[in-house]
């Protein structure tokens, strides 16, 4: 929060929290420097350039691009992220920025054949977050304007980049191949290539047991 701003005593705010991160509560008393904020658990006080605002409208099952957040702050993205994933939505846009938040569980119903065909041709945005409105936007590009696109997946070791990209590449082969050959569609094919190029390029680490290996 912007140093000059003022917290008016029954505003909400968001506190730094050596356990939790972040705690949320109500400012009880402020002498313009500092203030009291009665927080759930416990009462704390702060330094006042040191809190940030919460939303109190902020909707119980969050916003599904963080730019329709009233504030932009990391409480508030971290609280989104959290409302989104207890709701099993593990996916969510900043912009045109796809988030995605390792669910650690199998989530079948989210990538089926019937899901990249909702996705096939829809406007960015018009869907709920996810990797197939990320691949489709990118093959329509391709098509239309006949240049070449890249996806840029990133995040730590175990955060799910090589899900992410396999959800990618299984939109992209499906609306890229369709011939069957040998009884395998071109998609199976692509897809089934993946376990190969792992086994050579892949080794267990103390993050993730099918990390990327680089020497
Ligand atoms: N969307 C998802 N659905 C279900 N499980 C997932 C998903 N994303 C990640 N996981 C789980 O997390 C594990 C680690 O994910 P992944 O291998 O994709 O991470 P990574 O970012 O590629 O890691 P590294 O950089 O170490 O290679 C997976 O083996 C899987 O069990």
């Amino acid at each position: 929060m912007a140093a000059s701003a003022k917290v008016a005593v029954g505003s909400h705010v968001w506190v730094e929290d050596t356990d939790e991160a972040w705690i949320d509560g109500e400012v009880v008393e402020s002498d313009g420097e500092e203030i009291k904020v009665n927080c759930q658990s416990k009462m704390v006080v702060a330094k006042v350039n040191s809190v940030y605002p919460k939303d109190p409208e902020f909707p119980e099952l969050g916003v599904d691009d963080m730019t329709k957040l009233a504030y932009l702050h990391e409480p508030g993205f971290l609280l989104n992220l959290k409302s989104r994933f207890n709701a099993n939505e593990i996916y969510t846009y900043t912009g045109n920025i796809l988030i995605a938040v390792n669910p650690f569980k199998r989530l079948p119903h989210l990538y089926g054949n019937d899901i990249m065909e909702q996705y096939k041709g829809t406007d960015f945005g018009e869907l709920s977050p996810h990797p197939f409105a990320v691949a489709d936007s990118a093959y329509r590009k391709m098509i239309n304007e006949g240049v070449s696109q890249a996806i840029l997946v990133s995040g730590e070791s175990g955060a799910g980049k090589t899900e992410s990209t396999k959800m990618l590449m299984q939109y992209l082969a499906y609306m890229g191949g369709k011939a069957e050959s040998e009884g395998r569609s071109v998609e199976q094919q692509v897809l089934e290539s993946n376990p190969v190029l792992e086994a050579f390029g892949n080794a267990k680490t103390v993050r993730n047991n099918n990390s990327r290996w680089i020497s």
